[in-house]
């Protein structure tokens, strides 16, 4: 399967974390006297902290419940008639009296109801299918597929451009027919905002046949008829855009920001390690025994104190096991795997051959998204220094040739995106021979139904040495029980898993609130939300790529200096967008989903979920995009009655687990939503994957010397309960 290639029948399941509170006693652990030990990651006694809320300074908003609106979306309809813009007839949408500021949420006729997908990273990719019926979203996909294809018009800016066909489907925003829609689009800035003429610029669409744009330096169109779309790979249209280098002075490559104020606090978590002979927790950087260099690196980035999954994690990974680690957002999982693999390498002495035609990576690492993959690159980069390993990024929606480039120039370390590393792979431009590590970061999202079967390709390209002969590790923030499951066949049955917290157990570093807002007070609150935060730093996640397309220029229109980001966005404009929201430029990104995982992004003091992501893993990932490292963060969501109330158990389980005020009102919409446990609904409601799922199927654990509990878990191949 190509870059962008993806196949978009794929169902994802509705995956949840969730356990009511009064089945919680059925499945917690620890606590309550099961065979798993939990240590605090200090190693010493857990001492009762201050909860979560009282780490924070007090906002300026009132609780959910003071300030929740009770609309319920009962404003009149809105017609069907398109003020603006040309269509498509179908489904058509398009900002029906959005210059005159009539433009309305939640219209039947299918905009703010379309598919709320969004990829390469598309966590959404499959959730179409349950929502809509089937169709895949289109999607800047590193995976994006066949079912993608169709030469449906295209929205590509916030102010019409629309083709044939349905314009309004899941379809509409394909790959292919951002591809092939170049030739035809026109280039127009949608909106060029208020405040400095430049801050948001969505691009205008053009209504021709296939409806969309690409920009000139990204695209060169094939004129592809439907179905007919192949990757770049796969001699389908070139992508021309070359991402600018990063810089090279050690300034910028060290460049990091603050630990913040309950960093020592991350000590009192706790922690669960289970599996066989679990090696010692570390303590400092010097008991890991890194080689100078390393160590210089790690002190140049600012690091003097470990977290918990890495004094957890790294001793493990030094001691060559398979890992599945599960720690919250933001506390510092890439270093986890990051330096005990640089450890290795350079111990064994690593250097990468230049110029050489196969390139034969000891590390390859697969996240799911672009920006994220690039992330973990400067990460690689960053602690491998001075060093003899070099570290190389790949990933869809730049030039092919140009990832061939960066590859011979020598690469020990790749960091990939899926669809680019299946296609470099097919194009013989590496070798897997060499393979000893292999980490899949956000494993839950490259395990499920959406990546799953490229990882599965992956390991299964001849060559690339069998899981009993390379390390693999997992981490994620969330680790929901199927995906758990599934996992084992990637690993050893010898693995461990360590738990920092709850799994998939929100940061308690941010201040969690719930606002119940109907769908068509939405923009209104958030408009007032905004201007109380000032300046700060906010993510506003929308659940559709239109959407976020709409509320960034909405936004700009309100003189609120905005960006946005999501998979119908060129690379470069992705790119583009994140930088100037990192520098401040634009203190407001409006995001889909794509940005919901893994980004690191300095002084993000605010999260607000205009719309509530389907799944509760997918909501504690984006929350999580502040209060990291220490810092502390709010998060503000919108829950909508009339669509959001599946998600209200898994809210308020997530809530109460990180101390945070629960709205009597969610806790009443929960309680009459509660779904029978066992019943599976559609993966929701059910069971909370708290610890690690061997514990449900195993026998004893026993307590290791070093405090942290090691269970005694069968081999989970061995296992007959495993399936
Ligand atoms: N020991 C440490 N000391 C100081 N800063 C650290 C340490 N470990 C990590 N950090 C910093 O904390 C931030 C968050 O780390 P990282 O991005 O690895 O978190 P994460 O757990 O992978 O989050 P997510 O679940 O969102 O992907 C980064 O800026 C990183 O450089």
């Amino acid at each position: 399967m190509g870059d962008e290639d993806w196949e978009a029948e794929i169902l994802r399941p509705h995956v949840s974390s969730y356990v009511p509170a009064f089945e919680k006693d059925k499945y917690s652990s620890g606590a309550n006297g099961d065979t798993f030990n939990r240590t605090s990651a200090s190693l010493s006694e857990m001492k009762d902290g201050p909860s979560g809320r009282d780490h924070f300074m007090r906002s300026g908003f009132p609780s959910g419940r003071n300030l929740g609106n009770r609309d319920t979306g009962k404003s009149s309809k809105r017609e069907n008639t398109p003020t603006t813009g040309g269509f498509g007839r179908g489904k058509s949408f398009g900002n029906r009296g959005f210059l005159n500021n009539k433009f309305e949420e939640g219209d039947s006729s299918g905009f703010w109801k379309e598919s709320n997908n969004d990829c390469e990273d598309n966590p959404t990719r499959s959730r179409g299918f349950s929502k809509r019926g089937g169709y895949q979203d289109g999607n800047d996909s590193e995976a994006s597929g066949p079912f993608r294809r169709g030469g449906r018009g295209s929205f590509r800016g916030c102010r019409g451009g629309f083709g044939l066909g349905r314009p309004n489907s899941e379809y509409d925003q394909d790959e292919e027919t951002q591809r092939s829609s170049s030739l035809f689009g026109s280039r127009r800035p949608a909106v060029s905002t208020a405040d400095n003429g430049n801050t948001y610029q969505s691009r205008g669409g053009s209504g021709s046949g296939r409806g969309g744009y690409k920009g000139l330096n990204e695209e060169i169109v094939t004129g592809s008829g439907k179905n007919s779309w192949k990757s770049e790979a796969e001699g389908g249209p070139k992508v021309m855009y070359i991402p600018p280098p990063p810089p090279e002075d050690e300034d910028s490559i060290f460049a990091h920001y603050q630990t913040g104020i309950n960093f020592d606090k991350y000590d009192t978590i706790l922690v669960e390690v289970s599996g066989h002979d679990v090696p010692p927790a570390i303590l400092t950087f010097e008991e890991a025994n890194f080689c100078q260099t390393l160590n210089n690196n790690i002190a140049k980035a600012g690091y003097t104190k470990l977290t918990p999954v890495q004094k957890y994690s790294i001793p493990i990974v030094l001691a060559g096991r398979d890992l599945m680690a599960c720690a919250q957002t933001g506390s510092g999982k890439t270093a986890a795997f990051l330096l005990p693999i640089l450890a290795h390498m350079m111990r064994d002495g690593i250097t990468a051959s230049r110029f050489k035609e196969l390139q034969e990576p000891e590390c390859i690492i697969v996240a799911p998204t672009r920006e994220l993959i690039n992330q973990i690159y400067l990460e690689a980069r960053k602690f491998s220094f001075g060093t003899c390993v070099r570290a190389v990024v790949i990933y869809g929606g730049t030039q092919f040739g140009h990832s061939i480039r960066q590859l011979v120039q020598g690469c020990n370390i790749l960091c990939a995106t899926p669809g680019r590393l299946i296609d470099i792979i097919g194009k013989e431009k590496i070798g897997l021979k060499q393979v000893k590590y292999l980490v899949l970061d956000e494993a839950d999202r490259m395990l499920d139904m959406g990546f799953g079967p490229e990882i599965k390709k992956l390991i299964s390209f001849p060559g690339i040495p069998s899981k009993e002969h390379r390390q693999t590790l997992l981490f994620s923030a969330t680790f929901p029980e199927e995906i758990q499951r599934l996992a084992g066949e990637f690993l050893k049955s010898s693995y461990l898993f360590v738990a920092v917290g709850q799994v998939g157990g929100a940061c308690r570093d941010v201040q969690q609130t719930i606002l119940q807002v109907g769908q068509y007070s939405k923009r209104e609150k958030l408009v007032e939300i905004l201007r109380n935060i000032g300046d700060e730093r906010t993510m506003v996640f929308v659940e559709t790529k239109k959407k976020a397309d709409f509320i960034a220029t909405f936004l700009c229109q309100e003189k609120i200096s905005t960006t946005s980001i999501h998979g119908d966005r060129e690379q470069r404009e992705r790119e583009q967008a994140l930088g100037d929201f990192r520098c401040g430029k634009c203190p407001v990104l409006v995001a889909t989903s794509v940005a919901a995982r893994g980004l690191d992004i300095e002084n993000v003091q605010h999260v607000i979920n205009f719309d509530l992501p389907s799944t509760i893993d997918e909501y504690v990932h984006r929350i999580g995009r502040t209060g990291r490292c220490g810092n502390t963060g709010r998060a503000i969501s919108f829950f909508d009655t009339e669509s959001d109330n599946h998600l209200a158990q898994p809210l308020v389980k997530v809530l109460s687990d990180a101390q945070q005020d629960v709205p009597a009102w969610l806790e009443e919409i929960a309680f009459s939503t509660y779904v029978t446990p066992g019943f599976n609904n559609s993966g929701r409601g059910t069971v909370f994957a708290s610890v690690d799922t061997r514990k449900n199927y195993q026998g004893k654990n026993t307590l290791n010397t070093a405090g942290i509990s090691s269970s005694q878990a069968p081999d989970p191949v061995d296992d007959e309960s495993w399936d």
